[in-house]
């Protein structure tokens, strides 16, 4: 039978929820400045996102200069765009190196700001196995201050489509997917054309496997990941310097033409709002194609559109059209989880993320404070990290040297 808050733990500095490389960076600069900190994870390890829930043959798809933390550049022997084993190495050693060592199977489910107090007091579930003798064991956590470091891909979206209980074969969500071995020979549905969708299209490929991948509406911005050499990411942070977003995106559609190609002929249709607009506004990530466009090209991968209804033997799309699938893998996204949590503060939105746009979005009333939802990935995360340790630094100075 659950049970109330068994333990109760004073912790003496912030409180950071999420052992990613937010709270991890967060945690670190309070460390070099000083200030102790608890940090929390539901997870067995640190960054579990890229430990736990990618591919085996993942890379950073942004160069390598975008993706360090603050204080520790990666080693030098380093490839522009690290492999998911070497970024791993590097969090664990950023960890190691800093002195941050988080509380693991932490699951934070709820944290609220008690005002009489002036304290915040979150509470989180063991879930480690040996807690599992029939009763929850829960911690309550107080403290003076809070940092969100849940991240934006926190949960796996999984739509619900008619008739998907008639399926057949197996269904995934790409998070899950390690590599394209078990599905050699096999016809697999692919739903979802972000980042995941191409490069999971891509991987089954190389697998042998028969991809076919669900363009909804027909429309996605893929842009080339560099052109001659040079990062398209790194043109478009040179250009937002100069021009506004609306500006850059054109320029961007613009390049993307050019080196491309037209990707009408091959099924795919981009949206009428610009890629850097939509990242901003909705989360949805502009493809950087490594690849996965020369084999829809070449016909390895088939584009479809929408899906209508699931049936036993696979799907039945918009356009009346029917696709056969051995197995099913749900591209479809993540979202936050910091409304499932946090309550009594209107610092978030229903969506998961601050109210106030970038860069004002890390902090909050009452010691709130949020690292890693920028929507700028990595670079995000070290800019909101250096900015929120700064803030309770002082304020934990200030304290100190009242006492
Ligand atoms: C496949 C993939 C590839 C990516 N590649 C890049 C890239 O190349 N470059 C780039 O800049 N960005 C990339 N990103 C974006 C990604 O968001 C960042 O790389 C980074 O992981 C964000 O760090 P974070 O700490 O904010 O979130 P996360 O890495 O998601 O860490 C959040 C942590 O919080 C924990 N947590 C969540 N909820 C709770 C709870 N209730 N209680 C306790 N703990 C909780 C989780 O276990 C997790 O460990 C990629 C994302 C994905 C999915
Ligand atoms: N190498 C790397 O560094 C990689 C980085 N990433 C990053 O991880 C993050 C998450 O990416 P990703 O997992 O691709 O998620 P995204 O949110 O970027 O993409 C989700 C996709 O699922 C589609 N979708 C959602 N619901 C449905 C539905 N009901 N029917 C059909 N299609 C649907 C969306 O279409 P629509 O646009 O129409 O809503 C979109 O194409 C991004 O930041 C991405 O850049 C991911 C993989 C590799
Ligand atoms: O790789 C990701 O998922 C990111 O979120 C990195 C990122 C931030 N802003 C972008 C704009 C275009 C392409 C990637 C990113």
């Amino acid at each position: 039978m659950a049970s109330a808050a068994s333990k109760v733990v004073w912790v003496n500095g912030p409180i950071v929820v999420g052992a990613g490389p937010a709270g991890l960076s967060v945690a670190a600069c309070l460390k070099a400045r000083g200030v102790p900190s608890v940090v929390l994870d539901r997870a067995d390890c640190v960054a579990s996102l890229w430990q736990r829930r990618t591919y085996d043959r993942l890379r950073l798809h942004l160069p390598r200069h975008f993706c360090e933390l603050p204080g520790m550049p990666f080693p030098d022997d380093y490839p522009e765009y690290p492999t998911k084993r070497q970024f791993v190495d590097y969090l664990e050693a950023y960890a190691a190196q800093s002195g941050v060592e988080p509380r693991f199977n932490q699951a934070v489910t709820s944290a609220r700001y008690d005002k009489a107090a002036g304290l915040w007091r979150v509470c989180a579930e063991d879930v480690s196995a040996t807690s599992s003798a029939g009763e929850d064991v829960v911690t309550e956590y107080i403290g003076r201050w809070l940092v969100v470091a849940t991240g934006e891909n926190a949960e796996r979206i999984v739509p619900d489509f008619q008739g998907m209980e008639e399926f057949a074969g197996p269904v995934s969500h790409v998070s899950e997917y390690k590599s394209g071995e078990a599905y050699r020979g096999k016809r697999v549905l692919v739903v979802g054309c972000g980042n995941s969708g191409m490069e999971v299209c891509l991987n089954l490929c190389d697998h042998n496997a028969l991809p076919a991948m669900v363009v909804r509406d027909s429309k996605v911005h893929v842009l080339p990941r560099e052109m001659l050499g040079v990062a398209t990411f790194s043109v478009a942070v040179f250009l937002l310097r100069f021009l506004p977003q609306w500006l850059v995106d054109r320029i961007l559609v613009l390049l993307a033409r050019v080196f491309l190609g037209d990707l009408e002929k091959i099924g795919i249709r981009r949206p009428s709002r610009g890629p850097l607009e939509l990242k901003n506004s909705r989360g949805r990530t502009p493809v950087l194609d490594i690849g996965a466009l020369a084999r829809i090209r070449s016909g390895d991968i088939e584009v479809v559109p929408g899906i209508k209804r699931f049936f036993r033997g696979g799907a039945e799309l918009v356009d009346g059209r029917r696709v056969a699938a051995d197995a099913v893998i749900m591209a479809t996204g993540y979202h936050s989880n910091v409304p499932q949590w946090l309550k009594g503060s209107d610092f978030f939105t229903q969506e998961g993320y601050p109210r106030v746009p970038f860069p004002d979005g890390w902090k909050g009333e009452s010691g709130l404070y949020s690292a890693g939802f920028t929507r700028r990935g990595l670079s995000g995360v070290s800019s909101d990290a250096i900015r929120v340790a700064q803030d309770i630094a002082m304020a934990w100075e200030q304290q100190t040297s009242s006492r």
